[in-house]
């Protein structure tokens, strides 16, 4: 089942907190029928736990090469989106809707997409990460820009 991807991303790596633990479980059940390695870095149950151990273990993980792309997910996905984005080579995109996940490859280039567990749907997310997966980076323009956030 697995379809060509613009975006080379052959690992995804899904990390969140509580809030996110249901949205994170179903985008990887997604994920691994669609024929993408999937590496689970937690959260695990709702217990409550502290969203940038989360973020920073994912961005661990992109550093390290053990995944291309990554999934964070949160109460409103707001927190581990600022706290994934305090690492240099991470490009993290709070997405609720399928233009912003094509516009996040397009002109961002963002390795990471986030979502909200408590506002945004299983559908809506799994749509977006689909669009976010299959959306190649741009360039041109684009890269000055993209480059200029690691100047
Ligand atoms: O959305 C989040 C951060 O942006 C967190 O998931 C949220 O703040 C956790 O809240 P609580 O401890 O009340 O479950």
């Amino acid at each position: 089942m697995s379809a060509p991807t613009p975006f080379p991303a052959q690992t995804l790596a899904l990390a969140g907190d509580h809030g996110g633990v249901e949205l994170k479980a179903a985008l990887a059940a997604w994920a691994s029928e669609r024929g993408l390695k999937v590496l689970d870095l937690g959260t695990e149950g709702p217990e409550s736990v502290d969203y940038p151990v989360f973020a920073d273990r994912l961005a661990e993980a992109l550093a390290e090469g053990r995944a291309e792309a990554g999934v964070l997910v949160c109460g409103t996905g707001i927190g581990i989106s600022i706290a994934a984005n305090r690492h240099r080579h991470v490009r993290a995109a709070l997405i609720h809707d399928a233009l912003g996940a094509r516009l996040c490859r397009e002109h961002n280039d963002a390795n990471v997409i986030c979502f909200g567990g408590r506002t945004t749907g299983v559908e809506t997310a799994r749509d977006c990460l689909k669009v976010f997966l299959e959306t190649a980076f741009e360039g041109g323009r684009h890269t000055r820009r993209v480059a200029m956030f690691s100047d």
